[in-house]
């Protein structure tokens, strides 16, 4: 494909999405219906939508849609404005490519005018809950969020060291160095899109996870010995890295069980075991169960952008609620001396400290052990831990 021709796929996916359709499926859809599309083109159209997304208000503004919805081609009018791209020479109406700017296309905009919501892609009602949260950095964080994540891997320290697990990479051309965030943590620097395919992969030297989420695993007391419970194990992430981090004996609960099938194989290349299981078949207590809610996201928008739109002030009520419905179910399976670990990948209060505040008046058998916010200022996502100990 042209490099015009992947913009006019680009604008064409933006309509889709902006009506609507999950950014994923469409992006799926559109593979399948135009074969032609190599995995370069898919992934070059892959970049464009989502930097659009992420960047969505701004670019619709530089796009000349103001407030209003925009199209898609406003979305990358506004893109290709943001980068400095001289706009007539893909604009040509040439074969394939999209069709020459208008006039009121062409009038340069700039965000001299826009709200703080659009300068910071972030709908205007979440600003106060940011500021709250992340007081005079909120303004830095959220310009983080308008930029792509890195790709981060964590070391399984039962099949390699870091030097080794470097050394790995690197014979498949894959470039990644410590970060500051977790004693496990790589952060790959080239090569990210080969990780699957790499050795150090596929032996389970390594696993994708984000530095921020192996922080909060590295904030829970894990102990040899332990019996844990991950109570919302969804695709196994965090259960992984509990594993992986001492002889515990780890269960995998959701309230979706389709959701935890990877466990199995991942579980299997990483060396380690983890029983799934269904609620009737929970044990009575554990030394340590790990509450990994669902939440807002709001601390890694930058990975999953469309959802920052989507949310809504009744959805972020569900979820609170959902989120002191799950901690109240938990509470009676922690054994006496044992830990609840909370954690979101949210930066909200409501969804954090207030949620703790709220538990402990409701259970006083536990006493708040240590919480730590960690924002994308540290380098990767936004999570919230919060350890809470059965003292009762
Ligand atoms: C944030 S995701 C978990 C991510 C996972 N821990 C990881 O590290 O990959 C939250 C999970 O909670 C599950 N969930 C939602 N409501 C639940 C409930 N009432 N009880 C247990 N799990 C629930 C969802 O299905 C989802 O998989």
């Amino acid at each position: 494909m042209t490099p015009t021709a992947r913009l006019s796929a680009a604008i064409e996916l933006l309509d889709t999405i902006l009506s609507g359709v999950n950014a994923e499926r469409a992006l799926t859809n559109w593979a399948r219906g135009n074969r032609y599309a190599g995995s370069k083109d898919r992934r070059a159209i892959r970049d464009y939508v989502f930097d659009a997304v992420r960047c969505l208000r701004s670019y619709a503004w530089l796009g000349g849609a103001g407030e209003a919805t925009p199209t898609g081609r406003q979305v990358i009018i506004g893109a290709l404005r943001a980068s400095g791209v001289d706009l007539d020479t893909l604009f040509t109406g040439e074969r394939f490519s999209p069709e020459p700017l208008t006039d009121a296309e062409r009038d340069g905009v700039t965000l001299d005018a826009a709200g703080r919501g659009v300068r910071l892609d972030t709908p205007d009602w979440l600003l106060p809950k940011f500021d709250a949260a992340l007081g005079a950095d909120a303004d830095a964080i959220l310009a983080i969020g308008r930029e792509r994540s890195p790709v981060f891997l964590r070391v399984n320290r039962r099949k390699a060291t870091l030097g080794h697990a470097i050394e790995m990479l690197a014979e498949d051309n894959i470039a990644a160095q410590p970060h500051a965030l977790s004693d496990c943590a790589l952060i790959v620097t080239e090569g990210a899109r080969m990780v699957a395919r790499a050795q150090a992969y596929l032996t389970g030297a390594v696993e994708v996870q984000d530095a921020g989420s192996q922080a909060v695993i590295n904030a829970l007391p894990v102990q040899d010995g332990q019996r844990v419970l991950d109570y919302c194990a969804g695709g196994g992430g965090k259960a992984l890295a509990l594993a992986c981090k001492a002889d515990v004996a780890v269960t995998a609960h959701d309230i979706d069980p389709t959701r935890m099938q990877d466990i199995a194989p991942r579980a299997s290349r990483a060396g380690v075991t983890i029983t799934t299981a269904r609620a009737a078949q929970l044990e009575d207590s554990y030394d340590l169960i790990v509450a990994d809610v669902p939440c807002s996201g709001s601390g890694s928008w930058s990975r999953a952008p469309q959802a920052k739109w989507a949310l809504t002030p009744e959805r972020l009520t569900e979820l609170t609620e959902l989120q002191a419905q799950i901690l109240n179910e938990i509470a009676p399976r922690v054994a006496k001396g044992g830990v609840l670990g909370y954690i979101t990948c949210s930066l909200f209060d409501v969804e954090n400290s207030e949620q703790i505040t709220g538990f402990v008046a409701r259970h006083p058998a536990f006493t708040v052990e240590t919480s730590r916010l960690i924002t994308p200022i540290e380098g990767a996502d936004g999570f919230f831990v919060c350890v809470l100990r059965h003292t009762g």
